[in-house]
């Protein structure tokens, strides 16, 4: 059954409301690492600002970023934006899309749910199509799970499995793309053995291939299609080792990484695709993460549809592994049921007559707004809230790391001074976004920027007598090396440090400030606070007593 709330806010009785309106302020990847060395990008630049901030007694701390703290199977898992923005916006404590696959698969229940049976009646005499990101990651999606779907599948009497595969180098080492071709190959052959024809078929970089977001560049999605759907790519192997060996390029003066392949086709001894999608495969779309298999579930699900040309569109049987569209009710049949997010911090402010401004650049768009507001797309109160997505460049973004920092730092500024908003929420995608390519000079330069953007914000929330709440969702800039398990040194090889891209496990700056009662400090005696104590923070600092179903609020009461 549906959850019921009070939606009705009551003012806090210590903390008055602030004349100006609140900032919130997310530095996406901004993490607060305690291993502080010239790889630490945050560390090692110019932040007079956030470094500032640190230094004021009782309003600054550390909260959790990863694992458990925000809906993770363990503590081993890094954060990422849809879970550290889900638990942002609705201060609850969600299991998120990895356990609940998790237990989909050790109970069994996926394969007696409706997904799993609408799929199988293509498992005798047609081909059953795996799509999706190939690494233990564990942020889009993960290899033990597409490995119990193949085993289950196999099991299950599928004759003929094909898989369609991104390489990642993101959440995972640059490289270690072979690695997880090789354990899936292994795989592959163990369901041969069963009598089940199961070979890879098609793939990509998941930067340039199939894996697009927030619909920043539909020719990701194109390149994708043609490659998995049409078997037509620029690049034509007999095995996926080969192809991806021979594109990263390693030996030439520019290689290329697993991030960033170009689409390629497997074919047979006769030169065809061993597996292009035709009318009456199945195909499941195996990451559980939705922002960057939206697309293509669009392309794969609807008839209407123009964002480029299909060529041909199968008719076949698809799933997600989850649905990745509440609203939208995308894809309409899926392996597990998603996280039931509800009671979002943006419903009782939209319910409460509270007017939100949201902005950042397209990268990041959904996530202050759709992963905010608990995987939903578009307003709660459209009169109430104004949403601006920033168009993001579609270069590598070492390239340009300034991305759009100072158009949403003026858009922030603008909507604080304009007196009709009372939360100003922005996120400033840079820390991650550039600290994913590896760079680390590039990592510094856009922290730096990030830091003078700040300050301006800052300054015009004085100047309005707001308040502000800076945070971030998990790191990344801070660690841009791989390092030893034991020593913490960064690993060299060849006279090179090796690159970090993923997040990190560190936990992530909380700050608070602006007009706020004298001697309001944060907690002190509850270090196990996360992100998903920061939305009773906000309430409590727009003067309000938090929803009582949320997690506590970080203020000292
Ligand atoms: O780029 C992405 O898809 C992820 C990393 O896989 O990053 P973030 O969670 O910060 O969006
Ligand atoms: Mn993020
Ligand atoms: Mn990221």
């Amino acid at each position: 059954m549906a959850a019921t709330y009070d939606f009705a806010l009551k003012p806090h009785p210590t903390i008055p409301k602030p004349e100006g309106p609140l900032l919130v302020c997310v530095l996406d990847g901004y993490g607060e690492n305690p291993i502080q060395d010239e790889y630490n990008a945050i560390f090692s630049s110019k932040t007079p600002t956030t470094d500032a901030l640190k230094e004021v007694p009782g309003r600054w701390r550390t909260i959790k970023a990863h694992g458990k703290a925000v809906g993770l199977p363990s503590d081993d898992d890094m954060g990422n934006s849809e879970v550290g923005h889900n638990a942002l916006g609705a201060g609850q404590l969600i299991d998120q899309g990895a356990s609940l696959v998790d237990n989909a698969l050790r109970t069994g229940s996926m394969f007696s749910g409706e997904g799993w049976q609408y799929i199988t009646p293509s498992f005798a005499n047609n081909t059953l199509h795996f799509i999706g990101l190939l690494s233990d990651g564990g942020v889009h999606s993960r290899t033990d799970q597409l490995f119990g779907c193949l085993r289950g599948a196999a099991a299950r009497g599928a004759k003929r499995i094909r898989l369609h595969i991104l390489t990642d180098g993101r959440d995972v080492p640059d490289g270690s793309s072979l690695k997880f071709i090789e354990e899936l190959e292994g795989v592959l052959k163990e369901l041969g053995e069963q009598g089940c024809d199961a070979k890879i078929a098609s793939g990509g970089g998941r930067m340039g291939v199939t894996m697009d977001r927030y619909e920043a560049d539909w020719n990701i999605v194109k390149k994708g299609w043609e490659a998995h759907v049409l078997g037509e790519a620029p690049h034509y192997f007999k095995d996926a080792l080969t192809a991806v060996k021979t594109l990263r390029k390693e030996d030439s003066d520019k290689p290329v990484s697993d991030q960033w392949l170009d689409s390629f086709v497997i074919v047979g001894e006769d030169n065809n695709p061993v597996g292009t999608v035709q009318d009456g495969d199945a195909v499941v779309i195996f990451n559980f993460r939705a922002d960057r298999v939206i697309e293509m579930s669009k392309a794969l699900e609807y008839a209407e549809f123009d964002k480029f040309d299909r060529k041909r569109w199968p008719q076949t049987r698809f799933v997600g592994m989850m649905q990745y569209d509440g609203d939208l009710k995308l894809p309409a049949r899926y392996l597990v049921p998603p996280p039931a997010i509800s009671g979002t911090s943006g419903e009782f402010l939209a319910k409460n007559g509270l007017r939100t401004f949201v902005c950042s650049e397209t990268q990041k768009f959904g996530h202050v707004t759709f992963f905010w507001n608990g995987n939903r797309s578009g307003y709660f109160d459209e009169e109430l809230e104004t949403y601006v997505e920033i168009p993001s460049d579609t270069v590598p973004f070492n390239e340009a790391p300034d991305m759009k920092a100072r158009e949403i730092c003026e858009a922030g500024k603008e909507a604080l001074r304009s007196g009709k908003y009372d939360q100003v929420r922005i996120n400033f995608a840079n820390p991650d976004m550039v600290g994913h390519t590896g760079d680390l000079e590039a990592t510094r330069h856009c922290c730096e920027l990030v830091d003078q953007c700040v300050k301006e914000l800052l300054e015009v929330v004085k100047e309005v007598k707001g308040r502000y709440l800076v945070t971030s969702d998990h790191g990344n800039a801070d660690d841009m090396a791989q390092r030893d398990k034991k020593t913490k040194q960064a690993i060299v090889q060849e006279g090179k440090v090796v690159p970090l891209t993923s997040h990190t496990l560190a936990p992530v700056p909380l700050a608070i400030g602006g007009e706020l009662p004298e001697g309001l400090q944060l907690r002190d005696d509850f270090p196990e606070g996360g992100l998903a104590n920061v939305a009773s923070t906000i309430f409590n600092l727009m003067g309000y007593e938090a929803p009582s179903h949320m997690e506590p609020s970080l203020i000292k009461q």
